[in-house]
C-alpha cells in the first residue's frame, strides 16, 4: 500500500503554552501510523490567522496527502478551527464529517456540538476532529477505514471503485 505523508496540527491555547500534554496529538500519531509517515507537527494556539497560515502552507507546498487537526471545533468563544479550515478549502467532504458526528451521538449528545469539517485543498485531505482524547479517537477510527482509498483516489488513482 502507498505510504501516505501526514501532519498533525494541534490547535490548543493551553497546548501551545505549554501548560497541557498533547495527548490528543499523540493519539492521532498512534492511529495514523497505518496510513504513512507524519513528516510534521505542530502545536498552535486557537488563532484563525495562525490556523489558515500553516494549512495554507503544508497544502501548497505539494509534499502531503493528509492533514489532521485536533481541537477547537466547538462553540467556546476561542473555538475557530472549522471557520479557519472552510476558508483554505477547496470543496468539503460532508459525509466524512457527518459519519463522524452520527458515530459520535451514539456515544454522547455532546457529539453534536462538533462543527469538525472535511475537505480538499488542492490534494490535500484535511481533517478537523474535536480536542479531548476520547472525541479523538471515537471520531478518528469512523473515517480510518476509508482513508487509504480517499487519499489514493486524491493522487488521481484511476483504478476502477466497484471491485
Ligand atoms: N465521539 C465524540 N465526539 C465528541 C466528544 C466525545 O466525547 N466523543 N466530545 C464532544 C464535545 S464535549 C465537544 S465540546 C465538541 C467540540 O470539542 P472541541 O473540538 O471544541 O474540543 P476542545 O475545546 O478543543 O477541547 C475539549 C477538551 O479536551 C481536552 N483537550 C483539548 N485538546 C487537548 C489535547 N491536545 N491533549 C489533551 N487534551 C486536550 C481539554 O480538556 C479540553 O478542554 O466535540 C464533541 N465530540
Ligand atoms: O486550551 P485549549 O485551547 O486546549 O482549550 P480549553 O480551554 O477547552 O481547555
Amino acid at each position: 500500500m502507498t505510504a501516505f505523508r501526514i501532519a498533525i496540527l494541534t490547535l490548543s491555547d493551553k497546548g501551545a503554552r505549554g501548560e497541557r500534554e498533547d495527548e490528543s496529538g499523540r493519539i492521532l500519531h498512534q492511529m495514523s501510523a497505518s496510513l504513512g509517515t507524519v513528516d510534521h507537527y505542530e502545536i498552535i494556539a486557537d488563532e484563525a490567522d495562525l490556523i489558515t497560515a500553516r494549512l495554507m502552507e503544508w497544502c501548497d507546498c505539494g509534499e502531503l496527502d493528509l492533514i489532521l487537526t485536533t481541537g477547537g471545533t466547538g462553540v467556546s468563544p476561542r473555538d475557530v478551527t472549522p471557520q479557519a479550515t472552510q476558508q483554505v478549502l477547496d470543496y468539503e467532504i460532508p459525509g466524512m464529517a457527518e459519519a463522524m458526528r452520527a458515530a459520535s451521538l451514539a456515544k454522547t449528545p455532546h457529539a453534536m456540538l462538533s462543527r469538525a469539517l472535511v475537505g480538499v485543498r488542492g490534494q490535500t485531505l484535511i481533517v478537523n476532529l474535536p480536542g479531548s482524547p476520547k472525541a479523538v479517537r471515537e471520531n478518528f477510527e469512523v473515517i480510518l477505514p476509508a482513508l487509504p482509498h480517499a487519499l489514493a483516489k486524491l493522487k488521481g488513482d484511476p483504478s476502477d471503485c466497484a471491485q
